[in-house]
């Protein structure tokens, strides 16, 4: 098994008398900086303007700066702002205030694998790339817990980039869980790969064909919801704690003869095929390249795939059936 650092092989102690800028204060950006800031270590938010972010840092207790003054600032500079946006602010308001012996910090290799972002040789970089989204990142860190994360060194100008990647590790709560390392190509292939072909992409679509086809046959659109979508939650809780082997042995021996057949028939070796041909894309770089043309124009095959998936009838379905849902989810 891959090495596992935990809390007792990270310490603060190579960041604990440096200054960390966190730029962004979103999805990551509002975890990271209050895990580390509750940890005991110096944060500064460094924001473009104001706006909701900046307000809702500072609701937080935050003093929010601009992102050149918090650059200026600090010693540590994690870039926690939109991957398609961290280029440009390192050429406008980083690169011109580094100074030697300054960390960049990124949650996900994708600027510095693909050479949007190409750092000085005397500055540390390095990467925690947690495996879960942010707010859940704050969540677990609140309740004594943490999300594992991966951690890598790209450059090493310091020679202590590791155990300073570790630190941020720690105060961010990850290595309460575990925290694997990588490096930044493993992380920014197999993180695209995840949330494409699995996480965000194969299991919304897996869900909502699954709801269309009850739908479109018939059945009323609240079973079908109950049936396809929320009960997804608790099929993967009982992955999440117990692996598939638990899953399969909370559920009756017809879902689990009907799961095994019906389930390779619709998950075939031609979805592996066309899976396989997703993370040539992103080894390759023609993956990274569409998004940022994507990026280019105006995100306009994003944008009309949100409102698609907001509009439509399991969204609207949800809606009234979640309602229904939480009531009966505990508390805790
Ligand atoms: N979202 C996740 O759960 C998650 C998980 C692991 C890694 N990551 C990585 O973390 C990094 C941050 O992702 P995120 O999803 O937290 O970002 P996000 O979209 O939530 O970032 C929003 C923040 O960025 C700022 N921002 C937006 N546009 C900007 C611009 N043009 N210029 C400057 N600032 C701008 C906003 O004001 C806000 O504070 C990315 O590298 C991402 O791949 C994200
Ligand atoms: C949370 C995810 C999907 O794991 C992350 O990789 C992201 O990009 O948001
Ligand atoms: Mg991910
Ligand atoms: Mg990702």
């Amino acid at each position: 098994m891959a090495k596992l650092y935990t809390d007792k092989d990270a310490s603060l102690d190579p960041i604990k008398d440096k200054t960390i800028a966190v730029l962004g204060y979103g999805s990551q950006g509002h975890a990271w900086a209050q895990n580390l800031r509750d940890s005991g270590l110096k944060v500064v938010v460094g924001l473009e303007r104001e706006g909701k972010s900046w307000e809702q840092a500072k609701k937080d207790g935050f003093s929010p700066m601009h992102t050149e003054d918090a650059v200026k600032n600090s010693d540590i500079i994690i870039f926690l702002i939109p991957d398609m946006v961290q280029r440009t602010v390192y050429l406008e308001r980083v690169k011109p205030n580094l100074r030697s012996g300054n960390d960049l910090v990124f949650a996900h290799g994708f600027n510095i694998h693909y050479r949007l972002i190409e750092p000085p040789k005397d500055v540390d970089v390095y990467m925690i790339a947690p495996k879960g989204p942010g707010p859940i990142v704050r969540e677990y860190f609140v309740k004594g817990g943490g999300v594992p994360a991966l951690v890598a060194v790209h450059q090493n100008y310091s020679g202590k980039a590791l155990e300073k990647a570790l630190a941020i590790a720690k105060a961010l709560g990850a290595t309460r869980a575990g925290v694997i390392e990588t490096t930044f190509k493993e992380e920014t292939e197999t993180d695209l790969f995840g949330e494409q072909v699995d996480l965000v992409g194969g299991i919304t679509q897996l869900m909502r064909s699954a709801f269309q086809v009850l739908v479109e046959a018939g059945y009323q659109p609240e079973i079908a919801y109950y049936e396809t979508i929320n009960e997804m939650k608790m099929i993967v809780d009982l992955i999440y704690e117990k692996g598939f082997s638990g899953m399969f042995k909370a559920v009756s021996d017809t879902a689990k003869y009907g799961g095994l057949t019906s389930g390779k028939y619709v998950i075939d070796e031609s979805v592996k095929k066309r899976m396989k041909e997703v993370l040539e894309k992103i080894k390759s770089g023609e993956f990274a390249n569409q998004w940022v043309e994507e990026y280019g124009k105006g995100v306009p095959t994003l944008k009309q795939g949100v409102q698609e998936l907001e509009n439509s009838l399991e969204e609207k379905v949800g809606r009234e059936v979640r309602e229904i849902s939480l009531r009966g989810k505990p508390k805790s």
